[in-house]
């Protein structure tokens, strides 16, 4: 039988409850076997904040994802480096197992720029969309992406950027094991 494999692509610059809850979402709605956790080198429609290096935001999804199995940290795009295209993320994953269907979930701020994404018609060959709802942006019904209900969480990294900086309390915002990090490591604290 086809293995059928979740990813959330992100900057997860920090990771925060509003993905885990998509990924656990989508693992359960669409029956999949394991859903990956896939940081970007550089995301290609944003400026990335510059307070935390890449593996500092691969060792937060890891804290976060420790201990359930069916949750995974890909670090394809970390190696790769340079701009973090999904076009060429997915072309080597269905390069590599071609006999996988892959789920790329996306919440409603990337279903409204989806259209300009790099080879997009593409891609949709390569992946089906998952679409979840996110307060502050419209979903409109988007061809080729599969909405997904599930709880709406009104929850940003920039908002949790902006409370680090201002040393306000994130916890049950951010997984404790990686907020706990955060704090150690002294992240985001300017
Ligand atoms: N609260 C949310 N509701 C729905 N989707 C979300 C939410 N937060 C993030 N996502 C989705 O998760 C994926 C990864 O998001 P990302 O790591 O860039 O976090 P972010 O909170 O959007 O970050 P930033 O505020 O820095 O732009 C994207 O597809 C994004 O749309
Ligand atoms: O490939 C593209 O053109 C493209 C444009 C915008 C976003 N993405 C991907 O969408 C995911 C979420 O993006 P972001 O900006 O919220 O980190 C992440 O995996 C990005 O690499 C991809």
């Amino acid at each position: 039988m086809k293995k059928r494999i979740g990813i959330i692509g992100g900057t997860f610059d920090p990771i925060h409850i509003a993905h885990l809850i998509m990924a656990n979402e989508a693992y359960h709605a669409l029956e999949l076997d394991e859903v990956r956790f896939l940081p970007n080198a550089a995301p290609p429609h944003k400026e990335i904040s510059g307070q935390t290096t890449a593996d500092e935001r691969c060792r937060m999804i890891e804290k976060s994802i420790a201990g359930i199995p069916y949750f995974k940290l890909d670090p394809s795009e970390v190696l790769r480096e340079g701009k973090s295209y999904t076009y060429d993320t997915m072309k080597d994953f269905k390069h590599n197992e071609p006999d996988s269907d892959f789920f790329f979930m996306i919440g409603g701020d990337m279903i409204a720029s989806l259209s300009t994404w790099y080879c997009i018609q593409e891609l949709k060959k390569l992946v089906t969309f998952v679409g979840f709802e996110r307060p502050g942006y419209q979903t409109t019904e988007s061809e080729g992406v599969l909405m997904l209900k599930g709880p709406v969480v009104d929850l940003s990294s920039t908002l949790l950027r902006k409370r680090l900086v201002e040393k306000k309390n994130c916890s049950f915002l951010i997984p404790e094991a990686a907020y706990r990090y955060i704090l150690e490591e002294g992240l985001y604290e300017s």
